[in-house]
């Protein structure tokens, strides 16, 4: 069925960029197909645009930030709440183009859109709390103080693993803050940000505040990156498209922020139950596939439970369903294409040949061309691929460790630092773990770590500044100190 036909309100299905506030084809009539993962089926084209289109984008921020800026706090608060109401009554349809382009299962599709939504709520409030501050005064008779400014016009670069719920924990944050934004998403999964912009024009967002531009990936962030009257970056993605994009924004002196790779450890200590720590450690791996920044790509686990751990992982991976995100109970989708595969496959055969064992992952009995069965290899060293890159896969990796040093070093021992598990009941072990791992994030006790209120964001190579929390909106936002002088009779308040 076409993904139109699916939906209860077809115009939320747009295969044009969205600049100024119009649906815009590409100037030279260029476009791209994009597929859905699961079944090879394409979904709908996009177009490509051209040089001066991405220029067109960057004068109409330009021209609508003058008066958004100009709003009150609490104006662009109803403004932005109108979205947040607009994607919870249109949560349903909106799952369905996830599922569709990126692949996810659809209870994790809708799980995403509640969790995209919420940070719009959450950064219209923020939106009121750009508190300034009241300096005491150094210099006579003067009022000292700041203020905070929007930065200015901002560019999002965002990945297709979470389509929907990247673009809004930055774009809520910017839009709060006063700032237009041009959104570039992947061009795996383009349709969830055109349905947001459909919504955004519907909830009264002004032309030229949120845009959507799409084209070659590389052309197209090249452009933002050069773009002087672009004041801020944010990006989510691989940390080697992160790299890049620093060196390219380095010429305009931009702001900017970087949600990037991680190689989460998981770390198992001698008190648990092994049962326990198992499921938890499968929810931590397989959600989305595996292809999520937070899975656990290195589960370390004491020697003295290692082997009861490793047989309850097994049996719980062993009841996951692979298939079609849109049937039913299935567990696990499609991985994003068939490079995602051929990775995921290179990564095992590279482990297996330097000694891991195999335990559970046929690929024989995957249901299509882009998918890949759950796999679980024990036996893990630092030298093979699954320890040193994220796999981004549904490929679990175990080792065994002896102490906590020795699980310290292990977890430590990549260039990513963006979250870590940390299973355990004994406080000491859980106090030396936190305070040594190298991570952005740790949670202890628990898979769910994310949501509005939380500082998110990696240390090392997985990136800078952080999204959410009260934090979120300073990415966006500048300080403007003042001095008032001469003022006569401040002097000593
Ligand atoms: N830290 C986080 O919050 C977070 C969240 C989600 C995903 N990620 C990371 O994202 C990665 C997976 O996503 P992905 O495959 O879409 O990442 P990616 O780096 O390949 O692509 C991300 C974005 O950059 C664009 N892009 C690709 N090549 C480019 C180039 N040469 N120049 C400029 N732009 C380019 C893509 O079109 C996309 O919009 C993983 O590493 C994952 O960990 C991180
Ligand atoms: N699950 C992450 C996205 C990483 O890929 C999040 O919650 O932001």
């Amino acid at each position: 069925m076409t993904l139109s036909n699916m939906l209860d309100d077809p115009r939320l299905f747009r295969q044009y960029a969205y600049v100024d506030g119009k649906w815009t084809h590409g100037d030279e009539g260029r476009e791209d197909a994009v597929v859905d993962p699961a079944t090879g089926e394409v979904l709908g084209h996009i177009p490509l645009l051209e040089a001066a289109q991405i220029s067109a984008a960057v004068d109409a921020a330009e021209a609508a930030y003058v008066h958004w800026r100009a709003l009150r706090a609490d104006e662009r608060c109803e403004r932005l709440l109108a979205w947040y109401d607009l994607l919870q009554a249109h949560r349903e349809d909106l799952a369905l183009i996830m599922t569709r382009e990126q692949g996810k299962p659809l209870p994790d599709a809708r799980g995403e859109v509640e969790y995209g939504a919420s940070f719009v709520r959450w950064f219209a409030e923020e939106g009121k709390r750009t508190f300034g501050e009241t300096i005491p005064s150094h210099i006579p008779n003067a009022a000292l103080g700041t203020l905070k400014e929007p930065v200015g016009i901002a560019a999002l670069i965002t990945p297709w693993n979470f389509p929907l719920a990247m673009i809004t924990r930055k774009a809520a944050a910017a839009m709060a803050a006063g700032c237009p934004v041009i959104v570039k998403p992947a061009h795996e999964t383009p349709f969830s940000a055109l349905a947001l912009a459909e919504l955004a024009e519907r909830a009264g967002i002004p032309a030229g505040i949120f845009n959507v531009v799409l084209g070659d990936a590389a052309e197209v962030s090249k452009l933002l990156c050069d773009e002087d009257r672009i004041k801020a970056l944010s990006f989510t993605g691989s940390t080697r498209v992160g790299r890049l994009l620093i060196e390219q924004c380095a010429h305009t002196v931009k702001r900017v922020s970087l949600e990037l790779g991680g190689n989460a450890p998981f770390i198992v200590g001698p008190d648990m139950d092994p049962k326990e720590a198992a499921y938890a450690a499968v929810a931590a791996k397989f959600q989305t596939a595996g292809q999520d920044c937070l899975a656990a790509n290195r589960i370390l686990v004491h020697e003295s439970i290692h082997d009861a751990f490793v047989e309850q992982f097994a049996e719980r991976m062993a009841a996951l369903s692979v298939g079609n995100g849109l049937d039913g109970e299935v567990d696990l989708g499609p991985l994003i294409h068939r490079q995602a595969v051929e990775k995921a496959a290179s990564i095992v055969d590279d482990a297996v040949s330097r000694g891991a064992t195999l335990v559970a992952g046929d690929q024989n009995q995957a249901p299509g061309e882009n998918f890949f069965m759950p796999t679980l290899l024990t036996g893990v060293t630092p030298q093979m691929k699954v320890w040193r890159e994220e796999n981004f896969a549904p490929v679990a990796g175990i080792t065994a460790y002896r102490d906590d040093d020795e699980a310290i070093e292990m977890a430590n021992d990549t260039e990513y630092g963006l979250a870590a598990y940390v299973y355990t009941h004994d406080i000491r072990r859980i106090w030396k773990l936190l305070r040594a791992l190298e991570y952005g994030m740790v949670a202890v006790n628990s898979v769910k770590m994310t949501g509005p209120p939380v500082p998110f964001g990696g240390v090392k190579q997985s990136g800078l500044g952080r999204e959410g929390g009260v934090t979120g909106i300073d990415e966006y936002l500048e300080t403007k100190y003042y001095c008032l002088g001469a003022l006569g009779s401040v002097s000593g308040s």
